[in-house]
């Protein structure tokens, strides 16, 4: 959920994009370095089935820790069946196996919230990337079970069901597990704040989530090469599954890159711009990047947790203090997040034509089949 933009090239600095837009941060070294993560934590998650709530608190104190001192963790042995994993994994790289004409039936410029398939070139300094998207559509019965009893007659998602049939039930299989294991999730990190345990559920009656599955080609040399800008991501928290090779890197606070190896069947795991709202900067949205290695082509499949979009993410009581971060509404960055990184899309065009910005997007509304610009 990142943004894509030109990163300058400087030997001090790291440049990277927030949803405050570019930051940079100093590179720091020798006895100017600062105590900071060199490595990923990793947490075994499997006591989130737990009944004994004593096992929860101490797998949220864990939680805790580790995203307020990286904002980034592996979680071991997740309730998320591995052949579902493997299975989604195998049906990804058919997707990406078709041929062109297929792949562009789905495009994103098809789809009203830019969902489906993308391509990007090889640019200078940067591999060739597909990636495909879907997200919260109340018309597809698949969704009916987690959409808090939402519907819609106006499509969102865009799939290959004629050239793939068993991609969307793949995709679909490997969701509802992450879903269901997401909402769990709600709670362990409710305990990390200290809060009760349902203490946040209101905020996720309808949750935003959204899967945008990327492929990072082999390219014809045989170093790292950027793949994806670092940016930070939004939302609540992302749960990702590498594949085959790792590739992605964490910014530590002297502006080290990190790398985060393949777990096999393990999520990587990290804190968004809207959960370090609400923890006031406790918990970190941290800046990442991947780096594509020449000889072998990377798959990997993130699936991104939000509150509802009609939520104001606001500093909690507990956490408030003479500095507090501003409230934002968490639909918003939705159409800065989407559709910045596709300025070809129609609804670029139109939110020109009618002379409205990405502040205007009221994705709530979008949802629901109703026009999602709403001005002021
Ligand atoms: O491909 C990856 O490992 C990371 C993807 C990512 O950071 C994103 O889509 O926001
Ligand atoms: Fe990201």
């Amino acid at each position: 959920m990142g943004s894509e933009f030109a990163i300058p090239d400087d030997p001090d600095r790291v440049f990277f994009y927030s949803s405050q837009g570019r930051e940079s941060r100093p590179i720091l070294r020798g006895k100017d370095a600062k105590t900071t993560f060199d490595s990923i934590p990793v947490i075994d998650v499997s006591s989130i089935m737990s009944d004994n709530l004593e096992e929860r608190k101490r797998l949220a104190a864990a939680v805790d820790r580790a995203a307020s001192e990286v904002g980034f963790f592996y979680f071991d042995n997740p309730p998320v069946d591995t052949r579902k994993m493997d299975t989604a994994f195998a049906a990804i790289k058919k997707l990406f196996a078709l041929p062109s004409k297929e792949k562009m039936k789905v495009h994103v410029n098809n789809s009203p919230n830019g969902k489906g398939y993308a391509f990007r070139a090889q640019e200078e300094g940067h591999i060739t990337n597909e990636s495909f998207g879907m997200g919260n559509d109340y018309t597809e019965p698949e969704q009916a079970a987690t959409s808090g009893g939402m519907t819609s007659t106006f499509p969102l998602n865009r799939w290959p069901d004629e050239a793939l049939p068993e991609f969307r039930a793949a995709i679909y299989e490997y969701w509802k597990e992450v879903h269901a294991f997401s909402r769990r999730l709600v709670g362990i990190f409710a305990l990390a704040l200290g809060l009760d345990e349902h203490a946040l559920d209101h905020m996720f009656q309808e949750p935003l989530t959204d899967v945008t599955i990327q492929h990072y080609c082999k390219h014809p040399s045989d170093s790292y090469k950027p793949a994806l800008t670092p940016h930070s991501d939004y939302g609540a928290f992302t749960c990702l599954l590498q594949t085959e090779v790792g590739g992605l890197e964490v910014l530590n606070a002297n502006a080290i890159w990190v790398p985060v190896p393949l777990r096999e069947h393990a999520f990587v795991m990290n804190t968004g711009s809207h959960f370090e709202i609400l923890s006031n900067g406790r918990w970190k949205a941290t800046v990442h990047r991947v780096s594509g290695r020449g000889d072998i082509d990377r798959y990997s499949l993130p699936f991104f947790w939000g509150f509802d979009p009609t939520t104001v993410v606001t500093p909690l009581e507990k956490f408030r203090g003479e500095t507090n971060l501003e409230p934002e509404l968490a639909g918003r960055e939705f159409a800065k997040g989407t559709f910045s990184t596709k300025p070809d899309h129609p609804v670029v065009a139109e939110m020109k034509a009618r002379g409205l910005e990405f502040e205007d997007y009221c994705y709530a509304n979008l949802l629901h089949g109703k026009d999602p610009w709403v001005k002021g």
